[in-house]
């Protein structure tokens, strides 16, 4: 069984010249849910991804566990751990962000083969059939920097996915891609969320293709408190909302 709990998180950002500050009220998911994470630009998407990623650590927190197997992990008081936070990480979460940098002394297939190595969970033959899922077996032995861009995004969404990971996060990860190859990538996350039973977020533009794919939704709402501070509140979205939507 896997399951997320988050309890009142707060994150500030502040600049000399302005603040933002993200409230999550509550955020609940279950192994086998999807969720899209929707917003405008600048809205504080990608600041609540990182949190819930354990990218970075929140400025507040009532709440933040997740249970795998019957053992619930306090990810807030992991999070102030680097070497727990980093175990953690490896061993439950992948992180799909908008650009996932690629070792560049490593093939596309040793990027790959790395991440199960830290996570400990080595199965070649899961990461060839990621490689014909997301089209990209023929440069598995190229070179980082022999690759396109949309090569690149791939191969970081086949090494999120490598480790069979209980909790799958990703930033946009297809903006790079044509749409055809697009819906690939998104049916290959789920196909391999399914396979482990695992939550997966995922921030999207494209309201549409989450609904197709059956995604529960929450949506970030902002607030200007001055002209330089602006509020952002990350909640699921009551049934109202989704219909118009
Ligand atoms: N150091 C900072 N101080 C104050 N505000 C900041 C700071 N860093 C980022 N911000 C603001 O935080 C907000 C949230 O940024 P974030 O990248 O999470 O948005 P997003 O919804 O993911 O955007 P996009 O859809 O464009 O990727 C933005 O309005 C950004 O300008």
């Amino acid at each position: 069984m896997i399951a997320l709990t988050v309890r009142n998180i707060r994150k500030s950002l502040k600049d000399p010249d302005r603040a933002f500050d993200l409230h999550i009220p509550a955020f609940d998911a279950k192994g086998g849910e999807k969720i899209a994470v929707v917003g405008t630009t600048g809205s504080g998407k990608t600041t609540a991804m990182d949190i819930l990623a354990m990218a970075s650590q929140p400025s507040i927190c009532e709440q933040f566990d997740l249970v795998v197997d019957g053992k619930t992990h306090d990810l807030n008081a992991a999070s102030k751990n680097r070497r727990e936070s980093a175990r953690l990480r490896a061993s439950y979460f992948g992180y799909v962000m908008q650009k996932s940098p690629l070792f560049p002394f490593l093939s596309v297939r040793e990027n790959v083969l790395l991440q199960q190595h830290i996570s400990a969970r080595p199965d070649a033959a899961f990461v060839e059939q990621l490689f014909d899922r997301l089209g990209i077996a023929m440069i598995a032995d190229a070179m980082p920097d022999e690759i396109s861009v949309g090569q690149k995004q791939r191969t970081a969404i086949a090494r999120s996915l490598a480790h069979h990971p209980s909790i799958i996060l990703c930033d946009e990860p297809t903006g790079a891609l044509d749409p055809r190859t697009a819906r690939d990538c998104i049916e290959t996350i789920i196909w391999a969320a399914e396979r482990a039973g695992a939550i997966l977020i995922m921030i999207t533009h494209d309201w549409d293709l989450a609904k197709a794919y059956g995604f529960d939704f929450y949506e970030i709402k902002t607030r200007m408190l001055a002209d330089n501070a602006m509020s952002a509140t990350l909640a699921h979205q009551s049934g109202a909302e989704k219909r118009r939507a």
